[in-house]
């Protein structure tokens, strides 16, 4: 759907057959799973700082890097950004109350 998204996700499934030491998304694959998601939370955290900071520009940046570690995780547990793009753009049909009520069961 977008293609730079396309283009990263094609890359990060590439990097399944890199070895560790040439690659630093390979390198998170040999660490595994605690590994990803400690980078999410620490670029999640990274981006919630710059954001109280008002800097705009360190926004952009922080946000780059989580986006890119939450494409790891998606590459690691064999799901694509598009899968994120179609369940986002399914949300579009409804309204935000919409959508709260589906969830509640
Ligand atoms: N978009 C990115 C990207 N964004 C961020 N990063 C890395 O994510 C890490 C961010 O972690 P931190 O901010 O904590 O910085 P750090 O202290 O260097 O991190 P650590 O070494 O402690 O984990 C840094 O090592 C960045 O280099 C990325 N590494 C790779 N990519 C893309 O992934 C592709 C494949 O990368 P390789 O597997 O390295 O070839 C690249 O061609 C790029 O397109």
């Amino acid at each position: 759907m977008n293609n730079t998204l396309t283009q990263l996700a094609q890359v990060l499934e590439d990097r399944k057959q890199q070895t560790a030491d040439k690659s630093y998304v390979a390198s998170l694959y040999a660490k595994g799973l605690d590994t990803i998601l400690k980078k999410i939370g620490e670029e999640a955290t990274e981006t919630v700082i710059a954001a109280k900071n008002g800097d705009k520009q360190q926004i952009i940046y922080e946000t780059a890097d989580l986006w890119f570690h939450c494409l790891v995780l998606l590459a690691a547990q064999g799901l694509h950004p598009d899968d994120v793009l179609a369940e986002l753009q399914r949300r579009f049909g409804l309204s935000g109350l919409e959508e709260k009520a589906r969830r509640t069961p």
